[in-house]
């Protein structure tokens, strides 16, 4: 299905850069193309040249030059949308390129909707809608690990495991159909057994797939690790001293720090979005009050708790705040960690007693225990690699398939429910229509990830949040 409209839109980032690339795409992007371009070569015609060919020359509107340019030329099918298409790279002013632009649209193209270069790529079959939000994924990485999980799905990954899965479902759903056709004669064209096996797969995908949104979610948006403590412990130290940036005020004061301050860090190509928050005590300032709410509030919301402590706190009062913690946490997928700062204040001897895993343990029943000092960067590593460890991310390095997108997960979620209706109808020996209708769910839920089966409402809710050019 080629699309009528001739597209056309700046890839580039606004006044970025020396060179900027403009795209054309559909059925009349050579023509016009044709009409604005006038090769350096003499007696050269765009629409006589070979795919993938480049060539230079002058933009012109017809009475004057307006930049000299390189134009890349792809022929339908075999381009990024599947229409023909036209690339022109122009100098990077955004007055060339606006200029440029206009004249397109004068010819007849028309400018382009956010992704909707992706979109046609989709609608023309050149890759499903789990690659096309992939596309997304990946212009918006902002880490290692984004990126190679969102180039994986990209390249197809995550969609050819539930194609192939799905295509095999729909094979049985037609026996199962067939044999309704016959219902008079008690046939079974569909060996159940065979299909149990088959159901117990999906499951076990299904589950495999949904259990990696957790790593998925915390790689696109950064694994949140509120720092947390009693007043002046030095926590806006810490988040100073990881991000290498005087990013939150310090001072003895206690309260200092009263709003939530919020910055993120790759580490290891794992992006963390550390969250510095109100120091916790007790205060009748209305204010400070408010932001030892957010606190709270920012315990409950982290996948990582750092506790910081005073090396100089007495035992009771570390106790007493690692409890306190432990109770405002609420699942058992959060970890803490804690920190015990301002080590360069306490003798070293000391510092071994007290906080070596197991004294630490017995008295808090935690041994996850970093002893540092924020403010002279001492032992700040021994911190980000306990970060690293509290995040299992062995199915990154595995190169498996990671789960990044909610609409994915929320229609994997469904997909599962379906699937084990469908085992429990099998075991029961429900009739075939119900059965039937057990898996046309599924097989629903499933088309929807990869786009086999859409709403434009669907697909105008993915496209909106592209860029424009993509
Ligand atoms: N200048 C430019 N750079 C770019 C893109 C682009 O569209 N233009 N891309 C845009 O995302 C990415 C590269 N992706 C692309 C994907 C497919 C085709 C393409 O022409 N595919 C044809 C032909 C394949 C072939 O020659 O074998 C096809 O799939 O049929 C081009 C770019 C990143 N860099
Ligand atoms: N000696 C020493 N002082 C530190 C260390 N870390 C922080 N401090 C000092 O402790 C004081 C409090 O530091 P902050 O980072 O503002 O403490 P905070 O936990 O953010 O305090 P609030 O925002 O009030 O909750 C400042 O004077 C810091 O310079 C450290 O490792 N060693
Ligand atoms: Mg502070």
């Amino acid at each position: 299905m080629i699309l009528e409209d001739t597209i056309c839109a700046i890839s580039t980032a606004p006044g970025a850069g020396a060179i900027a690339v403009l795209r054309l795409a559909g059925p009349k992007a050579f023509n016009i193309t044709e009409n604005v371009f006038r090769p350096a070569a003499k007696n050269k015609s765009i629409t006589e040249q070979a795919p993938n060919t480049v060539h230079f020359g002058t933009i012109y509107d017809g009475e004057n030059d307006i930049d000299e340019v390189v134009i890349t030329l792809f022929k339908s099918p075999k381009s990024f949308t599947g229409d023909d298409i036209v690339e022109i790279s122009c100098h990077g002013a955004v007055f060339i390129q606006q200029k440029i632009l206009q004249l397109l649209t004068d010819k007849g193209a028309r400018l382009a909707k956010p992704g909707e270069f992706t979109q046609r790529s989709f609608l023309n079959g050149k890759m499903d809608l789990s690659q096309a939000e992939a596309v997304a994924d990946l212009i918006a990485a902002r880490s290692e690990a984004a990126r190679r999980v969102a180039l994986k799905q990209m390249k197809g990954g995550f969609s050819n495991e539930l194609i192939n899965l799905r295509s095999k479902l729909l094979e049985f759903t037609s026996l199962i159909e067939l044999e309704l056709d016959f219902s008079e004669e008690d046939v079974e064209f569909a060996d159940r057994s065979q299909l149990i096996d088959l159901v117990l797969e999906i499951e076990h995908l299904l589950k495999k797939l949904i259990d990696s949104f957790s790593l998925g979610n915390a790689i696109k948006n950064g694994i949140p690790v509120a720092i947390v403590g009693h007043t002046n412990a030095g926590k806006s130290t810490l988040l100073n001293a990881l991000l290498q940036e005087e990013r939150a005020l310090v001072s003895d004061v206690h309260g200092t720090t009263r709003d939530v301050i919020e910055d993120v860090m790759n580490i290891q190509g794992i992006t963390f979005r550390f969250i510095d928050t109100a120091g916790i005590r007790n205060t009748i300032d209305k204010v400070e009050s408010m932001g030892i709410a957010l606190t709270y509030n920012k315990i409950k919301q982290a996948s990582i708790i750092v506790l910081m402590m005073d090396a100089q706190d007495e035992d009771a009062k570390i106790h007493q705040a690692v409890s306190d913690v432990k109770r405002h946490m609420n699942s058992d997928k959060q970890q803490l960690i804690v920190v015990v700062n301002k080590t360069d204040l306490v003798d070293s001897e000391i510092l071994e007693k007290r906080f070596s895993k197991k004294a630490f343990r017995e008295l808090t029943g935690t041994d996850s225990v970093v002893p540092l000092s924020a403010k002279m960067h001492i032992h700040l590593d021994r911190l980000t690699s306990e970060l690293l460890k509290t995040m299992d991310t062995g199915a990154i390095d595995n190169d498996e398939v990671v789960v990044t997108n909610a609409r994915h997960y929320e229609a994997l979620k469904n997909a599962l429910e379906g699937i084990q209706r469908t085992l429990e109808g099998l075991q029961n020996g429900i009739s075939g229509d119900f059965l039937s209708q057990d898996i046309r769910e599924v097989l629903h839920y499933l088309g929807e990830i990869t786009g086999q089966i859409s709403t434009d409402e669907v697909l105008g809710n993915i496209f909106k949040n592209f860029c424009i050019g993509k």
